[in-house]
């Protein structure tokens, strides 16, 4: 991270969508705080922020940090995005504002605890089969196996197919990056992946009374319009698999590696939710998002040009030493409101309360009938642009 005296701007050449950061990004991120608020990648000419401070008040700011020119590297007013893009995730108020007001009371943790009993017995189930058997891959066998099962249904989408909804995310947060190795491995199979996907968005596809329906019956009062729908239905099926996968990947790797804190959660297990916040802090699912400059924006003693793109560290700010103590470290005793890995403002997660009610099922579950979780492997990391991802993480397991 070279520092140019010449003008305040610090200037780095580094390439945080290499594979060499995506693996280990701490170093890099710790840099980046410490050059400053506000640091020019030059390699992408985008403005990075790391800081807390900096990317709370860019996710708060809609109006000068906008959306709709895309929230990855490239810039809708100048490139075609590979899809239509988002009504949510790529818009901004006053366009935004109907598919959020549709979408969020559909997602409401009140709308969701017509679910809970059955998701919770599904993890009762998925866990009693695993602790069976003793060892079994945390990824694989439960952080991928268990949203799988309770999520499509949610939204009342068939079996069938539903195997494309992990390489669907998986390139949708790759694309967010620049067009690399990443990009190019999903793009040989995008096209009949993407085909699926929005097929399951047509209202004939969509089970009664899950989320896709109530999507269309809001169009059916004119809340939205009936071409809005099925796009608002593709945010669900884009947004809702792959992150709540990493997030219960995450709070598994947090407790493994704090095996202290996984007694603490026996002894109190109305900890779970705590423990799922603290985890999305500590880990950051989702790493990064772009903003683009609506006008020439000073940040700190820095001008940021109309038109340029802001890279967003969400995972660098929940680690910033300005905002946390002992930033690094898993602690249940911590407050982690405030964290933005589900980021704020006008664009925060709207599906929080889906994955938070996912990730207490399968926490609770676990902390119920096991005693002891340890790694017997090192847990193996799978590389995207946008997303800390794992391929593996194989556990052994004592019963409680
Ligand atoms: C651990 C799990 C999750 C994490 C870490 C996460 C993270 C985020 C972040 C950081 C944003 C802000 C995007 C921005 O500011 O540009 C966001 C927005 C969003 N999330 Fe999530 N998310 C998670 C799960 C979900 C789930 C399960 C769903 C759907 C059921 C979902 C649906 C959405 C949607 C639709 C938006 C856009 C909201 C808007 O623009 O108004 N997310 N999420
Ligand atoms: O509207 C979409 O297609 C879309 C919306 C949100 C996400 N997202 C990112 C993190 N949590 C959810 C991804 C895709």
């Amino acid at each position: 991270m070279s520092t140019t005296s010449a003008h305040t701007l610090p200037t780095s050449h580094e390439d945080p969508f290499g594979d060499e950061i995506l693996a280990e990004p701490a170093p890099f991120h710790h840099a980046l705080r410490e050059a400053g608020p506000v640091v020019h990648l030059d390699r992408y000419d985008v403005y990075a922020m790391g800081r807390y401070e900096q990317v709370h008040a860019a996710l708060v700011d809609w109006q000068r940090f906008e959306s709709s020119a895309g929230v990855g590297l490239s810039n809708f007013r100048t490139q075609a995005p590979w899809r239509p893009p988002s009504l949510l995730l790529e818009t901004d108020p006053p366009h935004h504002d109907a598919p959020r007001h549709v979408l969020e009371p559909i997602l409401t943790p009140r709308a969701l605890r017509r679910l809970r009993d059955r998701w919770e017995a599904e993890a009762e189930d998925l866990v009693e089969s695993l602790v069976a058997r003793g060892t079994f891959d945390a990824v694989t066998d439960l952080a991928e196996a268990f949203p799988l099962r309770v999520f499509p249904d949610a939204v009342g989408v068939r079996r069938e197919g539903r195997e494309n909804l992990l390489p669907y995310g998986d390139h949708l947060f790759n694309a967010f990056g620049p067009p690399n190795h990443l990009v190019e491995r999903g793009k040989a199979r995008i096209a009949e992946v993407s085909a699926w996907v929005n097929a399951q968005c047509a209202r004939e596809a969509l089970r009664p009374g899950g989320f896709g329906a109530q999507i269309w019956q809001a169009a059916d009062r004119g809340d939205i319009t009936h071409e809005q729908a099925p796009l608002i239905v593709r945010s669900l099926l884009s947004a809702g698999v792959d992150t709540t996968v990493l997030g219960i990947a995450a709070v598994t790797h947090a407790f493994l590696s704090a095996p202290d804190q996984w007694d603490a959660l026996r002894r109190e297990p109305g900890r779970v939710r705590v423990a799922f916040d603290e985890a999305v802090r500590w880990a950051s699912p989702v790493q990064t998002f772009f903003r683009t400059a609506t006008t020439d924006v000073a940040v700190a003693d820095v001008t940021i040009p109309a038109g340029h793109k802001i890279l967003m560290f969400l995972g660098a700010a929940n680690r910033d030493p300005r905002r946390w103590e002992r930033p690094d470290a898993f602690d249940l005793d911590r407050d982690p409101s405030g964290h933005v890995g589900f980021g704020m403002g006008v664009h925060h997660c709207v599906g929080q309360h889906v994955a938070r009610l996912e990730a207490a099922c399968v926490l609770s579950a676990l902390a119920r009938r096991v005693r002891r979780i340890e790694p017997i492997g090192e847990p193996v990391r799978h590389l995207n642009n946008t997303l800390r991802a794992y391929a593996s993480m194989p556990v052994a397991v004592t019963p409680a």
